[in-house]
């Protein structure tokens, strides 16, 4: 069994609808319930602050800051982690330009929020997510980066220099005489670090695809298959040096090309990533809602459990309103799949009855108007 990485003490302050909560935890799973707009996904938002990133709801900072609040917003957390117990606390200043915040490790400012990655890993799943097979290309990538994010922790600052050397590019490549050697440089830069992302996303979707077939019957979860397209597809087979080289010639001789579209055309920006429901042999996009629904629990929680074993520590897994559109047996079949991964999961609901089969694996919570009761 991986080792559970708990959260144990987590503390709310200007958060959404909390103007202040505190709330004390054991090693179970963590059920919120309570009325809409009670505030339990202000409060999963905020434990998806303990990861990298502007959370759950990719919310801009300042919404997140409680409405009427004098300052910003943070969110403390003690947790047993990957390097054992830590005290981490997060959150925004008054006056801050709301696209940054700071972090602090047992009391010491961190560098970078980055530096989250050290001590946990947190894996969601929410309703916004339901529109992932339908919706657009670039959720899709974002969803994927996310995934490698959670096991690469390099992903994210790869992913960032990448798109700062492209818009490097982009500009350069409108002005009347763009400078040769320069150009040269920034697309050296581009394949370095574009090949790398595709080689990380592809290899994550290799180890979820075999932790997919390994979990094939276990419960009535539909299985998915995931292949990358739009970007050196059936090229990545090679030394990382050869398809660096390979895409570097590609951004030299489309360099005319991208200059007219005012955009890179090539790239590993340019990639989706396709999911077919393999028992029906059809594309999730074409799939029932509650088809597409299970696909998707099964696609997280199979990356859950890649987390758990690449790393050794079980992620923090948010489940916001997980239970909808599941009948009992299903219901029940997820919470043991859940239980099984090892990890502490924070799950909400509108209906207690709907947890029932949780029995005392999990800490039951009602939520209401900001306000938390066990
Ligand atoms: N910055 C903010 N300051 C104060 N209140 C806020 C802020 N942002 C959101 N809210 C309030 O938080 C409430 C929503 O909370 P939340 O999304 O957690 O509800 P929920 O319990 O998950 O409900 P549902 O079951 O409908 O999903 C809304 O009433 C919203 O107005």
């Amino acid at each position: 069994m991986p080792h559970k990485v708990t959260i144990y003490s987590l503390k709310l302050h200007d958060f959404r609808n909390y103007a202040s909560v505190a709330l004390g935890l054991d090693d179970r799973h963590v059920v919120l319930t309570g009325a809409n707009g009670a505030g339990k996904t202000n409060l999963m938002e905020a434990v998806s602050f303990l990861s990298p990133g502007r959370g759950l709801r990719r919310a801009a900072y300042a919404d997140v800051a409680r409405e009427g609040a004098a300052g910003g917003f943070s969110v403390f957390a003690a947790i047993d982690g990957m390097q054992g117990e830590v005290e981490i606390g997060t959150g925004t200043d008054t006056g801050e330009d709301g696209q940054s915040r700071r972090l602090r490790l047992n009391g010491t400012t961190a560098r970078s929020v980055d530096e989250l990655l050290d001590h946990l890993r947190v894996v969601w799943l929410t309703p916004s997510m339901d529109g992932l097979f339908t919706g657009s290309s670039s959720d899709r990538r974002r969803f994927l980066d996310r995934l490698v994010l959670s096991l690469d922790p390099e992903h994210g600052r790869r992913a960032a220099d990448f798109e700062k050397a492209m818009r490097g590019r982009n500009r350069l490549l409108s002005e009347p005489r763009p400078d040769a050697r320069w150009l040269d440089a920034l697309e050296t830069q581009m394949a370095e670090l574009g090949v790398a992302m595709a080689l990380a996303r592809r290899e994550l979707v290799g180890l979820l695809a075999d932790i997919v077939e390994a979990s094939r019957d276990e419960g009535p979860f539909p299985s998915s298959s995931m292949t990358l397209s739009g970007f050196l597809d059936d090229r990545l087979d090679r030394p990382a040096y050869e398809i660096e080289e390979e895409y570097a010639a590609l951004l030299r001789d489309g360099r005319f090309r991208d200059a007219a579209a005012g955009r890179t055309l090539d790239g590993p920006h340019r990639v989706d990533l396709l999911i077919r429901h393999r028992e029906k042999s059809m594309d999730a996009a074409r799939c029932s809602t509650g088809e597409q629904k299970a696909l998707l629990v099964g696609m997280i929680l199979a990356h859950a459990g890649l987390v758990a074993g690449m790393t050794g520590h079980a992620p923090i897994l948010l489940l916001d309103e997980i239970t909808a559109h599941l009948d009992e047996g299903r219901r029940a079949a997820l919470f043991d799949r859940i239980d099984a991964l090892g990890g502490q999961a924070f799950m909400t609901g509108t209906d207690r009855a709907m947890f029932a089969a949780l029995g005392e694996r999990a800490r039951l919570l009602t939520v209401e108007n900001g306000r938390i009761e066990g």
